[in-house]
């Protein structure tokens, strides 16, 4: 299964006193149909960053597909509200304590698409029992929790792995990876193996982000 290569520009590299323009910037370059939107609990991660509210009013002014990585200790609880928000996929972590396979069926019951992710450090295998109930892999290349951070190549085998398996059982899901993703590391990643490729300080400080998103993406039809 191959998908056409995406680029998610992350708004939490945006200016948070002006999402909204942020959004706009990100909606109006060429070639970007995602945005990926971060959600954190000061739980999970060491960090606090938007509510539903937050994804309700941002999808007031934008046609984009909203990518919702819910970085909580209890993401089943908060389903509800950040697909009523907006939230067209939304990918929860196979760390935390929870019911997991539940609230991926939970999210697709509610007619959103589902996403798993584990952290740098996780096992890859912590994926498998859920590799038939998803439509995305979410590998982080950072530990969560801020922007900006350096990408971690201990990564790329992981992606190799997954892209492995997607090949071997004819899985359908995208392949994500998100931290530290820029024109060099994204290119590594997507010659694993991925296809969706989150990026926000390294998007939002390009001088040409349509260039930035075409070359990640590639030409259509183009293979490296
Ligand atoms: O999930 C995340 C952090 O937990 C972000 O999506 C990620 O960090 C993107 O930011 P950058 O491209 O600046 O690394
Ligand atoms: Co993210």
């Amino acid at each position: 299964m191959s998908h056409r290569p995406i680029v998610a520009p992350s708004i939490l590299a945006g200016n948070h006193a002006r999402l909204a323009d942020s959004l706009a910037q990100a909606e109006q370059t060429d070639g970007v149909f995602w945005v990926h939107i971060d959600i954190m609990d000061g739980h999970f991660v060491p960090n606090l960053s938007f509510g539903p509210q937050t994804v309700a009013d941002l999808r007031g002014g934008s046609e984009l597909f909203f990518d919702v990585h819910l970085m909580l200790d209890n993401p089943h609880l908060y389903i509800d509200a950040f697909i009523k928000a907006g939230a067209q996929n939304v990918t929860i972590h196979a760390e935390p304590d929870y019911p997991k396979a539940e609230t991926l069926r939970q999210i697709r019951a509610q007619g959103a698409t589902c996403g798993i992710c584990i952290n740098p450090g996780t096992p890859v295998e912590m994926l498998e029992p859920y590799l038939e109930a998803v439509d995305l892999v979410l590998l982080m290349t950072v530990q969560p929790g801020f922007g900006g951070q350096s990408f971690r190549e201990d990564v790329l085998p992981k992606i190799e792995k997954v892209a492995h398996w997607r090949e071997q059982h004819g899985y359908q899901w995208r392949i994500e990876v998100d931290g530290g993703v820029n024109l060099e590391t994204g290119l590594r990643c997507r010659d694993a193996g991925a296809d969706t490729f989150v990026a926000g300080t390294a998007f939002f400080k390009h001088a040409d982000r349509a260039e930035f998103v075409r070359t990640l993406e590639g030409a259509p039809g183009e293979t490296r």
